[in-house]
């Protein structure tokens, strides 16, 4: 049952996150609680990053740890606490059995084993740009386990597909804090209000514009770039769009998709795959971005129809409105 605006279970701008989960699980007679819970620890979780982010810079959290993640990249001390801050609001919340992170290499069993969900998450998106104040973000995907309750999880509870997922979402630690989701349904924005310390509807019921003139890709790697995206980004540049790239995926997606436009991260000489990883950044957002009326694809196809394989598996990424991913398609093939 979609709740769009106008519905009469709709709910007005203004509504706390909590009151408004509550609202929503009512709309489903056999929902018993447990993913409104989840969501509720993801919001709690983005409550505390957010007050370190926002104090990063006079509580010494800015700066590299020494040491690089299973992905090769130095991982930042936010990286870290914002890791550790997720696992602890997801064990102690009890409703995820196992997470699988950025930070780390392997499934992070939770020991809730009769918890019904497994969260896939990047902590802390945006890395290179923690330590000069720009607008960073964390973004998660929620899949319900497909091995038994009361089981150890396995890596199949992770390997289900984009379209398997019971909701997906970001929070963006920009000018405002703002969590951002779907269960499946419509896509709704929820301004943090540190002074009550309560996310409030701020954005019901996202459609993003079906086209844009807002292009984001990061224009040193043109060079290595296949000649459909290079004739895509000089067509762009003919019609005199803009180019925006902020470099944080969350914070680009998030203005495209109020404004319209689209994020292009094709695959490059240094990450021939691509560089965004599958299961914490192409598949929740491409899950969103579809509820809203955009598109997500890696070239060849959906991203949400991609088979994943394992768990820090990278793709090319073009996310949009749809009548600039189809042009780009229409070129790449
Ligand atoms: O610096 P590049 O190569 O343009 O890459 C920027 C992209 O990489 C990312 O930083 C990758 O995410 P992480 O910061 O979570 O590793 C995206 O947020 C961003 O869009
Ligand atoms: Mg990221
Ligand atoms: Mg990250």
């Amino acid at each position: 049952m979609d709740i769009t605006a106008s519905h009469p279970l709709a709910l007005p701008v203004g509504v706390t996150l909590d009151r408004y989960i509550m609202h929503r699980q009512t709309a489903f007679p056999y929902a018993t609680g447990e993913l409104s819970q989840l969501l509720r620890d993801i919001a709690l979780a983005g409550k505390i990053i957010h007050r370190e982010v926002n104090r990063a810079g006079l509580i010494d959290l800015t700066g590299g740890m020494g040491v690089q993640n299973v992905q090769g990249e130095s991982q930042q001390k936010l990286d870290m606490i914002a890791n550790i801050r997720f696992k602890r609001a997801l064990t102690n919340g009890g409703e995820a059995c196992a997470i699988i992170s950025e930070e780390e290499e392997d499934i992070i069993y939770t020991g809730n084993n009769h918890g019904k969900y497994v969260v896939a998450m990047d902590p802390l998106d945006g890395s290179s740009n923690i330590d000069v104040n720009v607008s960073i973000g964390t973004i998660f995907s929620i899949y319900r386990r497909v091995t038994p309750i009361g089981s150890e999880p396995t890596l199949a509870d992770f390997l289900q597909g984009g379209r398997r997922q019971v909701a997906a979402g970001y929070i963006l630690y920009g000018s405002s804090t703002i969590m951002v989701y779907t269960t499946g349904h419509s896509v709704n924005g929820f301004t943090y209000d540190a002074s009550l310390g309560e996310y409030i509807l701020s954005h019901p019921d996202i459609h993003s514009p079906c086209t844009g003139q807002i292009y984001s890709c990061n224009d040193g790697n043109v060079d290595g770039y296949e000649d459909g995206v290079k004739e895509y980004l000089t067509d762009c540049r003919k019609k005199q769009y803009t180019a925006r790239y902020i470099g944080s995926l969350v914070a680009d997606f998030h203005r495209n998709l109020l404004k319209g436009g689209i994020y292009l991260y094709p695959p490059t000489k240094k990450s021939p795959d691509g560089k965004l990883r599958l299961l914490y950044e192409a598949f929740p957002l491409a899950f969103l971005a579809e509820k809203a009326g955009c598109l997500a694809t890696s070239g060849n196809q959906a991203i949400l129809d991609i088979k994943p394989s394992s768990l820090h598996q990278r793709t090319p990424l073009y996310i949009g409105a749809p009548v600039m991913v189809e042009s780009l398609v229409d070129m790449l093939t």
